[in-house]
């Protein structure tokens, strides 16, 4: 008898770093292994990622995803710094339970019922429209499993012990914390929102990560199995943060990405000019990639600072700067044969392309990860978050680049720039071990994600697994 063909909800949080490796993921649940998914973000991202539509928060079919938006009530999107981002959060908690509650309501009446909802963690609330719905769920995880093993530590126990060793750094900055299954880590190494004061705005965040583990917990109170949190990251890149929570189903599914399904639905427009011809232009490994995710606009000054940095180096590069990083004032001269800045591009074509040689990064999970898999060097230049931890990972633990050292002010100058890039891109024993760690990296990546790799079969298992009571084979 043939099998019932699942249907996945996919359901994620109206950013850039949240909606790409959801939508990878839903093409790839299509792709290899068949399944239904219908993909489902704010209103706000919905709009900017079908642009053309005569009724612009119509139900989309997208290849073979189908898309339908929530709404959280921010449906012109939700601007940081004019909106309140606790209004936000409990807006978005409120309006997209009821709206995605009725979302698996339509997709139940149309005969085509939902067999398990993936959530992204700025969305807790999804585990309970599921359950409140009969639906199985699991959390898509979607930074390393290290910071998912450092925030469910500090949750389960260790705030007291990062708190005292954050307030101490400054006197003893190279002191470590060690956690279970984790390298001891640097204060600086800790995703920022536990560092923070307690009056920092950003403290709403943690707020919100609690409640998505206190949810996690939860679920594993009502279920007899461990809920399952599906992480874009594979067993050989991570094995011993992996290992370090033992009440849930850890389950490393990436990198969900390949070249071939790339082409993304951006929240922001291609910038039109001949990059990719550009690049056919330079010698191979010998073009800078700057890029700072979706999110970060720099200061001034630390934009500056690169921009030197860049031109003292006297390597090309390609920089992507959106509209809103770009100040008043400064000097980005017309593109010519040493530099060209973009508002926003193929990234992963672009770290593909032979000529780039190093990708100066804020280190986001997903540009860390893409740099990976496209065996490129990075500079870290971390911002908040996660990217701390991640410029770790890939400065100590993976060897597959360096993280620059920004001044008293946090501020990364230009000569500490030109020295990161000529040890990962200079004749040097340095960009040498680093290389061999890129490839070495760049092939494990390509082998876990590959037809019986250990992500890919991960995936197959979890599609296989999930049947209507939420029973799975983890
Ligand atoms: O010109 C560009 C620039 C970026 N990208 C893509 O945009 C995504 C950016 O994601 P990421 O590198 O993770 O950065 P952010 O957009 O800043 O992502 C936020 O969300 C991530 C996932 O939670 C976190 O890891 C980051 O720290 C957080 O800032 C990547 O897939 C890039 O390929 C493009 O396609 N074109």
């Amino acid at each position: 008898m043939e099998q019932k063909k699942q249907h996945f909800l996919l359901v994620t949080y109206p950013a850039q770093g949240h909606i790409n490796p959801v939508l990878h993921l839903a093409r790839r649940l299509a792709a290899a292994n068949g399944a239904a998914v219908t993909f489902s973000t704010a209103v706000s991202a919905h709009r900017r990622m079908f642009p053309s539509l005569a009724a612009p928060d119509d139900e989309v079919q997208d290849g073979p995803v189908a898309h339908i938006p929530f709404s959280d009530g921010f449906d012109e999107g939700f601007v940081a710094g004019t909106h309140d981002a606790r209004q936000y959060l409990s807006q978005l908690r409120s309006l997209g339970s009821s709206s995605v509650s009725s979302i698996l309501q339509r997709l139940r009446d149309r005969g085509r019922p939902v067999d398990c909802v993936v959530y992204t963690f700025f969305l807790p609330w999804a585990a309970d429209v599921a359950r409140a719905n009969g639906v199985p769920s699991a959390q898509y995880w979607i930074q390393p499993a290290t910071v998912f093993a450092i925030y469910y530590h500090y949750f389960h126990g260790y705030s007291s012990l990062i708190t005292t060793a954050c307030s101490n750094s400054e006197e003893h900055p190279k002191s470590t914390i060690k956690f279970p299954c984790l390298p001891p880590l640097q204060a600086r190494d800790l995703p920022s929102f536990l560092t923070v004061p307690p009056d920092d705005p950003s403290v709403v965040v943690l707020d919100m990560l609690k409640d998505t583990f206190d949810t996690l917990d939860r679920e594993r109170a009502l279920s007899s199995s461990k809920p399952i949190v599906l992480m874009n990251t594979f067993a050989e890149l991570e094995e011993d943060a992996l290992s370090a929570v033992q009440d849930l189903a850890l389950i490393p599914i990436g990198p969900i990405l390949s070249s071939s399904d790339a082409a993304g639905r951006d929240l922001f427009k291609l910038d039109e000019k001949g990059y990719m011809e550009w690049l056919d232009s330079k010698p191979r490994g010998s073009v800078v990639y700057v890029s700072f995710g979706s999110m970060t606009v720099l200061k001034k000054e630390q934009t500056e600072e690169i921009l030197n940095g860049l031109r003292d180096s006297g390597r090309p590069y390609l920089w992507v700067l959106r509209r809103e990083c770009r100040w008043e004032g400064l000097e980005l001269q017309d593109d010519d044969e040493n530099g060209m800045v973009v508002e926003w591009c193929s990234q992963v074509e672009v770290l593909s392309h032979p000529s780039v040689g190093c990708f100066v990064t804020h280190c986001g999970w997903n540009s860390t990860f893409e740099s990976l898999v496209c065996g490129v060097p990075t500079v870290g230049v971390p911002q908040w978050t996660d990217q701390g931890t991640n410029a770790m990972l890939a400065e100590k633990i993976w060897g597959t680049g360096v993280r620059g050292e920004a001044n008293g002010e946090g501020v990364l100058e230009r000569e500490e720039l030109k020295r990161c890039l000529d040890l990962v891109m200079g004749e040097g024993e340095s960009s040498v071990r680093i290389k061999k760690n890129v490839d070495l990296w760049r092939d494990k990546a390509r082998e876990a994600m590959s037809a019986g790799g250990s992500s890919y079969q991960n995936l197959r298992k979890f599609v296989d697994g999930i049947t209507k009571s939420g029973q799975t084979i983890f």
